[in-house]
């Protein structure tokens, strides 16, 4: 796919070529004055440490259970009291400015293209044909584990970015540490339930700079399209002026106010996972500008890939089920999953045993099956079933908003093939949403030997 110039294009002018346009999808189009977000809270992080000279126990109950209630719904919050001081975040901020008003040339010199690899500047990866593109530049580097960091990556230009960038790193890194023990004890679990594997030597930390040009059509384009963070949590520092992030709650979209000294803690898969479901990973996207461009710069807490993670043994019990297996390397699944156009949540990659009961407890905020760039949800009237071979079967329904409507388990003992109980499980799905007076069944699962039976069978099952 030939890449077109976002920063020329914006400096022109120019209306967005067609693969920037975004187009409709479940999530509605793009509307850049939704209402500011009110389920957002404050919170004061100082008030998580005893030392500070704020703390008190009440405090610190009443703090923690703003942090409940707020990763539980929205799934982010903005942190005040982190001990970072307002001249370095400026500092950051003006940094990111310098480095990204550099001439194309001088930062092509970090190109990910010339170095390979993730890491480096750049335009959204493409992985796909039919992917819409993000109207934004990155500039993607590794801060920890130390030994990791690919400084021949590192700006020269401005000649202070990488001492900011290790200084604010480490800073951030510190207050995660807090975070994460105050997220644990949210949950009445050991200090260190969470912070074990992300708080670790090896537990990594990517720092991306996203520079949005203003686009002259903010109406057809998107800074980035929707999509959950696959770290463990992201620290957001925003715009001072410009806002454009927003989130998805309970089906709307929100405007995530500016508030210029505090830091957006925002959760990502990899905690919804640990925290089994309770904690949520929000939908969130970003729109460009009319007029004024916009920065952003977030740092990405996730653990070290050879460490697995799963939902913590205490949160798990007889009225909330697993609903995650334990996975290492959750990073490349969520990837691959992106490139075959899934999200990995919702696929048997790493989702536990799927129930009605679990579905419903989650589906207080409905997340779509699909990455919304590839995928389109079936017309009106049909349904689609999806069809995970975990240890017996899960068959979850979705209706054509993407919302979740039904679904069953199903333990399948005399077959011992995998293929044969998807296959079984398939059929069962297909008959099922008959019985339910559908007209019309889009079965979707990722054998295609199963499709293929399924759609010999469709005389027999429509005489049922
Ligand atoms: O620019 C922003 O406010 C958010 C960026 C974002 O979501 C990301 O980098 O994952
Ligand atoms: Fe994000």
């Amino acid at each position: 796919m030939a890449m077109t110039n976002v920063q020329e294009m914006s400096m022109n002018g120019e209306q967005p070529p067609a693969e920037y346009i975004v187009k409709e999808s479940k999530f509605g189009s793009i509307d850049s004055s939704p209402p500011l977000a009110d389920e957002i809270p404050i919170i004061d992080i100082s008030l998580f440490s005893p030392l500070s000279p704020q703390y008190s126990e009440q405090a610190e109950n009443h703090e923690l259970q703003k942090l409940r209630s707020a990763l539980s719904s929205a799934g982010c919050f903005q942190a005040i009291g982190h001990g970072i001081s307002d001249s370095l975040l400026d500092k950051v901020r003006e940094a990111a400015k310098q480095f990204f008003a550099l001439p194309v040339e001088e930062k092509e010199k970090y190109s990910r293209a010339v170095h390979g690899g993730a890491e480096g500047y750049g335009n959204d990866v493409v992985v796909s044909e039919k992917q819409v593109l993000d109207w934004s530049y990155r500039l993607t580097l590794r801060v920890f584990p130390e030994n990791q960091r690919r400084l021949h990556l590192w700006p020269q230009n401005p000649n202070d970015f990488g001492e900011m960038l290790h200084e604010y790193a480490t800073k951030v890194k510190l207050m995660m540490g807090i975070v994460f023990k105050a997220m644990a004890k949210s949950l009445n679990l050991e200090d260190n339930s969470f912070a074990k594997q992300l708080f670790g030597d090896q537990s990594l930390m990517q720092a991306r700079f996203n520079f949005y040009p203003p686009c002259s059509r903010s109406d057809l384009v998107l800074g980035v399209k929707p999509h959950t963070d696959r770290s463990g949590v992201t620290c957001l520092l925003q715009d001072k002026d410009v806002e454009g992030l927003q989130v998805l709650i309970d089906g709307k979209w929100v405007r995530v106010p500016i508030v210029p000294h505090a830091i957006v803690l925002n959760l990502g898969d990899q905690m919804q996972i640990m925290s089994n479901g309770i904690y949520k990973s929000p939908m969130h996207r970003v729109v460009t500008n009319g007029e004024i461009m916009r920065l952003s710069v977030a740092l990405f807490n996730e653990p070290d890939p050879e460490t697995q993670i799963g939902p913590v043994e205490d949160l798990i019990d007889e009225t909330r089920p697993r609903l995650y297996k334990n996975v290492k390397n959750y990073g490349r699944i969520n990837y691959e999953c992106y490139q075959r156009g899934e999200i990995a949540l919702e696929t048997g990659l790493t989702s536990h045993h799927l129930n009605e009961f679990q579905k419903a407890k989650l589906a207080s905020q409905p997340k779509p099956l699909h990455n919304p760039a590839q995928w389109s949800p079936p017309s009106p009237r049909w349904i689609k079933i999806n069809v995970d071979d975990t240890e017996g079967v899960g068959v979850v329904f979705y209706d054509e908003a993407g919302s979740y409507t039904g679904g069953f388990n199903r333990k399948i003992s005399h077959a011992t093939n995998p293929k044969m109980i998807e296959l079984l499980a398939a059929r069962d799905g297909v008959c099922w949403e008959l019985n339910q007076h559908w007209q019309q069944v889009l079965l979707e699962s990722d054998a295609l030997q199963i499709v293929q039976a399924i759609g010999s069978l469709n005389e027999e099952i429509h005489g049922l």
